[in-house]
């Protein structure tokens, strides 16, 4: 009888990490603390694989990778105040990137919030998060746990999809309810991104614009490669014989090695091309905002897929906006395309391939050089060589010279391999999308940073050898942010873009049990950068490279302000 009468009781921990389960959310990225470190603790112990990192920034930058990844919003777990803020940024720019990611914060009492009372860690993190992500919830009471993650997630995925935040104060994990209706109160999303199909009459107007194109090009974004309509992209591309144009983290949606590919070729298809149509790419600062000496003066229609309608006319008029999620959409030019197409002239996608093999041959030059210290190009080459060898490797990039050159030298082969800063161009993502991408996928990863951009987020060696991640870190060591050359005129300080001169990366990841490595040649980076592959092993290699051989910014110095003023 005691027993019928001890009623079956649940709480809000149990709430929080059923809830999580029961939509299929298998791992929470995060850094414990007062008031989450028992439910990182209680979620482990029920099957759900916590990741503990050294700074929540990094922490949230995995769970970003890992929305845009599998598609699932990435859950980052962090402490209240200090570690909520820790965590905006990587909000912020998930947001921006549009990956889908729920950042789950404990918090401070309401009422104490407030009166401004002064509570341990008090914020009011709900206001302050708005502003930066898609949308943000927070849950008073045990009941509505189930409603509110289910609201995160659907947030996340739904739509154009972003950074969510989720407030829970410290109060709500230890309030108890039925453990029945608590069950009951819980919520399986159901269909948590919608297909949204594009109006047949956008497809007609569409189509009509393309035929009117002699030079026609495609330009596939992030929110292409995000799509994972892989097979109706390529066959619309290859049906429509378009040539394309991939933005970076759209790189090996089609092999970067592909005839239609016009990569090797973008400033002369950016300038000459007549009708472009754009895949899940913004017309924002990385495009030059759709105008201006990079789009040529030749005028220019623009065809925009998109599932964000407010995203039509951002920068230049649409000529044919097509709202909807890109796999429905592209599925409907590839029908309508099926009668009456005519694929483009041949002098246009000669003209492409002629400059291609120019570029290309330059390019060649440059990678074969085998210089004394090595110049980013020459070590470009033997990671250019690694990736076709091993196009499963998963590549995370970050820096200026780094990150730029990067881009244009390593090909990559097939979709969603290539991570990088994004649309927002911040440092700090290496270390984070490594881990993520390692957890997620279990492939390998191959991180090429620059020294300065390694800095930002490099305590997580660490975690990569806690957790044994197939992670094999290169860093681009030339001694400093662009170069390693700079000086104080007054003598008195090191300059204010360096570093000190030949540190050794390598020996941080060899304090934490990994595989340290120190190169000098291209030939030793490509036998360091296999073994790691082959080892599966937590590696760290430190290249150098010339310091006097980046250019400030990489390129997009011209972004930066100059003084006009010269002091007397
Ligand atoms: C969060 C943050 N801080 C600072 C910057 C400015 N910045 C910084 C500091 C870069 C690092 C460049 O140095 P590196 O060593 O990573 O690469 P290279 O030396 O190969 O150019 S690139 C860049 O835009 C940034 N983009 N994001
Ligand atoms: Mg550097």
């Amino acid at each position: 009888a005691a027993a019928e009468t001890e009623q079956e009781l649940t709480d809000g921990f149990h709430l929080v990490i059923d809830a999580l389960k029961l939509n299929d959310i298998d791992t929470i990225y995060g850094v414990p603390g007062i008031p989450i470190t028992d439910l990182g603790r209680m979620a482990q112990a029920e099957g759900i694989r916590v990741v503990s990192f050294r700074h929540e920034q990094n922490a949230g930058n995995a769970a970003a990778i890992a929305g845009f990844l599998t598609k699932k919003p990435g859950v980052c777990l962090t402490v209240s105040a200090p570690g909520f803020l820790n965590g905006l940024t990587a909000l912020a720019n998930a947001t921006t990137n549009c990956f889908p990611m729920i950042l789950i914060s404990g918090s401070s009492e309401r009422e104490i919030v407030d009166l401004q009372q002064g509570d341990y860690e008090e914020m009011d993190q709900l206001a302050i998060a708005k502003p930066l992500c898609k949308a943000a919830f927070r849950v008073l009471h045990a009941a509505d746990i189930g409603i509110a993650v289910a609201r995160a997630i659907r947030a996340a995925c739904s739509g154009r999809p972003g950074g969510v935040y989720l407030d829970l104060p410290a109060k709500l994990f230890s309030q108890v309810m039925d453990a029945d209706a608590g069950a009951k109160s819980l919520v399986k999303v159901i269909d948590p991104a919608p297909a949204q199909l594009p109006s047949p009459a956008a497809i007609t107007r569409a189509l009509d614009v393309l035929k009117s194109a002699k030079k026609p090009l495609i330009i596939i974004g992030k929110g292409a490669a995000y799509a994972q309509a892989d097979d109706e992209i390529r066959s619309f591309i290859e049906t429509s014989g378009i040539p394309f144009l991939p933005m970076s983290m759209a790189k090996g949606l089609l092999p970067d090695n592909h005839p239609l590919s016009a990569g090797a070729a973008r400033s002369t298809v950016l300038k000459d091309s007549d009708v472009v149509l754009l895949i899940g790419a913004r017309l924002n600062w990385l495009l030059s905002h759709g105008k201006g000496k990079t789009w040529g003066d030749a005028p220019k229609k623009f065809i925009q897929v998109d599932i964000e309608p407010k995203e039509m006319d951002s920068n230049v008029e649409i000529a044919a906006p097509l709202v909807g999620d890109i796999g429905s959409v592209v599925e409907a030019l590839s029908e309508a395309i099926k009668t009456g197409w005519k694929a483009p002239a041949a002098e246009w996608i000669d003209a492409i391939n002629a400059r291609k093999e120019v570029n290309i041959g330059k390019m060649s030059q440059r990678l074969l050089k085998n210089s004394t210290p090595m110049d980013f190009h020459s070590a470009l080459g033997a990671l250019k060589q690694v990736i076709k060898e091993r196009p499963d490797a998963i590549l995370v990039n970050e820096g200026a010279n780094t990150l730029d050159l990067a881009r244009g030298v390593i090909d990559m082969y097939q979709p969603r391999k290539r991570l990088d800063v994004g649309t927002w161009g911040v440092m700090g993502i290496g270390m984070g999308f490594a881990i993520g991408a390692a957890v997620e996928t279990g492939k390998p990863v191959l991180a090429v940073e620059g020294d300065s951009a390694f800095g930002f987020s490099g305590m997580e060696v660490e975690t990569i050898c806690r957790y044994n991640l197939p992670v094999c870190v290169v860093i681009f060591n030339n001694n400093g942010i662009y170069r390693g050359t700079d000086t104080d005129p007054t003598g008195r300080d090191p300059g204010t873009t360096v570093f000190v001169a030949d540190s050794r990366y390598d020996k941080m990841m060899e304090a934490f049990g990994g595989v340290g490595v120190h190169v000098t040649t291209p030939d030793e980076l490509k036998r360091a950068v296999d073994e790691a592959m082959d080892s599966g092993k937590p590696t760290l290699i430190n290249a150098v490279i010339d310091p006097a051989a980046g250019s400030e910014s990489g390129n997009i110095g011209s972004l930066n302000p100059q003084s006009v003023v010269k002091k007397k």
